[in-house]
């Protein structure tokens, strides 16, 4: 499907910038439009992809271009009064060819945090497509101030979009390690998973030989009714075949049933491995509401029955009666399971977002200051000129 990206803060614009390489790479035109936002200056600068007359500075008059420091209040303060401005750059969007817009942001920083659920409201209220959010959340390890920010913003932005994909930084991180070592290898993770899934609904039913497509109204469909999301994913490298090859044999029909047994087991297992490895965001699967399976990989790799076999499975294991499925036929040497489950209830990881807000409420005092001094040591150069850029 095609989607709109506004990257909101740091995190917000590098994934954004990110999704825009994948979509160079692979070839999957699901970004029609990127935009980045942020009230910091060097942040903007530093993105590679995104277009330097999409990428906006907001808060100017109050923070002079260096961040609010992980103060999301002031935050979503600066992107209601900046609204105009971001609108400025929406506005090149052509928004009659986008399928839905898709607001990214760190959940635990300020700019971000603050600002994408002003965005998404904002956006709602405008446009009839449906606005999505990606919020990452921090590692445990970031401090009090990040917990409580993630904690207060997630709970605004679910209320804002259409539907709340979560990544989980600290179920990513690699033990002893944190979150900053990680973050490239992370964001290739987030832009794998969602790339397969969005760009899954770019196959018209003519392009190749895909045998169920999944189109963009059935990842809609699967979002709609809103909630919190959460993606799986596993591959296994598999042997491409050349068309003059074993191909050609697979397309004169005679497939033999050897074959096909072990394709559709290769992908009943890894709908299994996708569903019950590690998510985006870790939570039990029984109880979600809606499902979507997408398997990618060469199309002789690929075929109905293990697609049905494991949209089956994913029934049983959710309980769910809305679980959809298809295929995408893509150009590379493994044959890969996403599994987008929307609507989902029980992720400790929230639960315990929740009690350490509530906890922190009663600590409040220290962590303003902790904002506060945050704050202070970013605008105490504010004699810098602008980049004229901005
Ligand atoms: N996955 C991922 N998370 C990131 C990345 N950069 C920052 N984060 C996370 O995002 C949160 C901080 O948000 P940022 O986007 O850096 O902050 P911001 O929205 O720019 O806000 P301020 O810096 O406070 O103005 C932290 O919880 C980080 O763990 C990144 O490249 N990838």
């Amino acid at each position: 499907m095609k989607l709109a990206m506004i990257g909101f803060g740091q995190a917000g614009g590098k994934i954004v910038d990110k999704f825009l390489e994948y979509d160079a790479r692979t070839g999957s035109g699901i970004v029609q439009s990127a935009v980045a936002v942020n009230t910091a200056e060097a942040d903007l600068m530093g993105l590679e992809n995104i277009p330097k007359s999409n990428r906006v500075l907001i808060g100017r008059a109050r923070v002079k271009g260096h961040g609010v420091g992980a103060d999301n209040e002031l935050g979503a303060e600066i992107a209601e009064e900046d609204i105009g401005e971001i609108q400025g750059a929406i506005d090149s969007i052509p928004v009659h060819e986008i399928d839905a817009f898709l607001v990214v942001a760190g959940l635990g920083g300020g700019t971000g945090s603050g600002g994408s659920p002003v965005l998404a409201k904002h956006l709602k209220r405008i446009y009839t497509e449906p606005v999505y959010g990606l919020g990452i959340l921090p590692g445990g390890d970031e401090g009090g101030i990040y917990t409580l920010n993630a904690a207060r913003s997630f709970q605004t932005f679910v209320r804002e979009v259409d539907n709340l994909l979560v990544f989980d930084n600290d179920a990513w991180r690699k033990t002893g390690e944190s979150v900053e070592g990680g973050y490239e290898e992370i964001n290739d993770e987030i832009v794998r998973r969602f790339g397969v899934l969005f760009g899954a609904g770019e196959i018209s039913a003519d392009d190749d030989v895909a045998e169920s497509v999944v189109d963009s109204s059935e990842i809609i469909n699967t979002l709609e009714g809103g909630g919190v999301s959460t993606v799986g994913y596993d591959a296994e490298a598999v042997e491409e075949y050349d068309s003059g090859g074993l191909l050609s044999r697979f397309k004169g029909g005679n497939k033999d049933d050897m074959e096909t047994t072990n394709t559709t087991n290769r992908i009943n297992s890894i709908v299994r491995k996708a569903a019950l490895g590690r998510l985006t965001l870790p939570c039990e699967i029984e109880g979600t509401e809606r499902a979507l399976l997408v398997v990618s990989g060469p199309p002789e790799h690929l075929n109905r029955k293990g697609i049905e076999k494991g949209r089956g499975w994913l029934e049983d294991e959710t309980g769910s009666m809305e679980v959809r499925g298809g295929d995408y036929p893509l150009d590379e040497p493994s044959v890969a399971a996403a599994v987008l489950l929307s609507g989902v209830h029980d992720v400790p990881r929230i639960k315990e977002l929740q009690q350490v807000a509530i906890e922190a409420q009663e600590n409040i005092d220290e962590i303003q200051q902790e904002s506060e001094e945050n704050l202070e040591a970013l605008v105490e150069d504010d004699e810098d000129e602008l980049d004229p850029l901005f």
